[in-house]
C-alpha cells in the first residue's frame, strides 16, 4: 500500500487551485446530491457520477455535448469528480463512459490549441497532463465503456483505463489520429499506446493516424472486448466484477509497477513538456494546420 501511496501524483494544489479558478469562472463547482443514494450521486455541469453496482462502482457519465472535447472546464470538473471517488474508501472501481450519442470524446478541445496565448495553452496542457496522470496511476480499478467515436485525446483516456469495452458500431472507431491533424502524439501518449498494443502496432497506428474499427481494434489490443451497442454497460460492470474479486492491495501494487516508470518519464519533465507543448502549438504551421482541420469539420456538415 505504501508503494501506493507515495505514487499519487503530487499535483494536488495544482488541482485545487485550478478547481477553485475555474469553479469561480463556471459560477461556482456544483455537486448536486440527489435520489436515494445521496451523496453518492453527485454532478457537476458536465460528469454525471452515478452507483454502478453493490455501491462499489460508480460510473461517469461524461457530458459535454456535442462531442465531449475535453476542454479546461471538461477537465477541471472530470478531475474534481475523480478526486472525490478516489477520497471515498467505499469505492473500489469506477465505469467511464459517455452520455452523448455515438461519441465517447471527440479528444481534446481544438477551441483550446487554436488562436490562444501562450499562457492559454501553458494551462491547457498542464490539465491535459494532470488527466493522464491521475488516471494513469489511479488505485481504482478503471473501465472505459467505450459507447461511440474514440479519436485521439478520447483515446488516451481509454488507454489509461485497465480494461477497455468498445461498441460494436461503423461510429465506434478508435485510435490516436494526430497525424491527420498535422500534429504530433506527445511522447506519453506513445508509451501508453506502446504499452497496450506493442511497439511495431504502436509505429505504424502512430505515423498513419490510424483510427481503427472494432474488429481491428480488437484483433491489435486497443480493446479488450467489442459487443453490441446495447451491452457495453452491462459487459464493463461484469468486467469490472471480475476484477474487484482480487484484493485491492495486490492489484493495485501490482498496477503501479507496471506504470510507475511510464509516468515517471512525464512527472520528471513536466514543465518541459509544457514548455515544448507551448512553442508547438503557438507555430504558425500548426495554427494554420489547426485552422484547416477545424474548417473542414464545420464543412462536413454543410
Ligand atoms: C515536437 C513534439 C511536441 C509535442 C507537442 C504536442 C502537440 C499536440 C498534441 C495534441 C494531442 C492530442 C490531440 C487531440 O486530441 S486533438 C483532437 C482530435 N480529435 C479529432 O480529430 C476528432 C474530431 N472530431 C470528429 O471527428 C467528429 O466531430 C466526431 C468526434 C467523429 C463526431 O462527429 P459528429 O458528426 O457527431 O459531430 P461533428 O459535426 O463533427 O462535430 C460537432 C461539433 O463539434 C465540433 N468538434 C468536433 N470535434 C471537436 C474537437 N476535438 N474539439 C473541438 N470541437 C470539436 C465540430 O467542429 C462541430 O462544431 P460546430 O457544431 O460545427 O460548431
Amino acid at each position: 500500500m505504501a508503494l501506493a501511496v507515495r505514487m499519487r501524483v503530487p499535483c494536488r494544489a495544482l488541482l485545487c487551485a485550478g478547481a477553485q479558478l475555474r469553479g469561480a469562472a463556471l459560477g461556482r463547482p456544483e455537486w448536486a446530491a440527489g435520489g436515494g443514494d445521496g451523496a453518492r450521486r453527485f454532478a457537476s455541469l458536465r460528469v454525471l457520477v452515478e452507483p454502478g453496482a453493490e455501491g462499489r462502482v460508480a460510473v461517469m457519465k461524461l457530458k459535454n455535448p456535442p462531442v465531449n472535447s475535453l476542454s479546461l472546464d471538461f477537465l477541471t470538473e472530470f478531475l474534481i469528480s475523480l478526486e472525490k471517488l478516489e477520497n471515498d474508501k467505499a469505492f473500489r472501481g469506477v465505469v467511464i463512459t459517455s452520455d452523448c450519442p455515438n461519441v465517447f470524446s471527440a479528444g481534446l478541445d481544438l477551441r483550446e490549441m487554436y488562436g490562444r496565448n501562450p499562457g492559454h495553452y501553458a494551462e491547457y496542457w498542464k490539465a491535459v497532463q494532470e488527466l493522464w496522470l491521475r488516471l494513469y496511476l489511479s488505485n481504482l480499478v478503471l473501465v472505459a465503456a467505450i459507447n461511440g467515436s474514440c479519436p485521439a485525446g478520447g483515446c488516451l483516456m481509454a488507454l489509461t483505463s485497465d480494461v477497455r469495452i468498445l461498441s460494436d458500431s461503423p461510429k465506434s472507431v478508435i485510435g490516436l489520429n494526430e497525424t491527420l491533424l498535422g500534429i504530433v502524439a506527445p511522447f506519453w501518449f506513445k508509451d501508453t499506446l506502446v504499452n497496450t498494443i506493442g511497439h511495431r502496432a504502436s509505429e505504424r497506428a502512430l505515423q498513419l493516424g490510424l483510427l481503427f474499427p472494432p474488429a481491428e481494434a480488437l484483433q491489435v489490443g486497443l480493446v479488450d472486448h467489442v459487443v453490441p451497442e446495447d451491452q457495453v454497460q452491462s459487459m464493463a460492470l461484469s468486467v469490472m466484477a471480475h476484477w474487484l474479486a482480487i484484493p485491492d492491495h495486490a492489484r493495485q501494487l501490482t498496477k503501479a509497477m507496471m506504470r510507475k516508470a511510464t509516468a515517471d518519464r512525464l512527472i520528471k519533465q513536466r514543465e518541459a513538456d509544457i514548455q515544448n507543448f507551448v512553442s508547438f502549438i503557438s507555430r504558425d504551421s500548426i495554427q494554420k494546420s489547426l485552422q484547416i482541420y477545424l474548417e473542414k469539420l464545420k464543412q462536413k456538415k454543410g
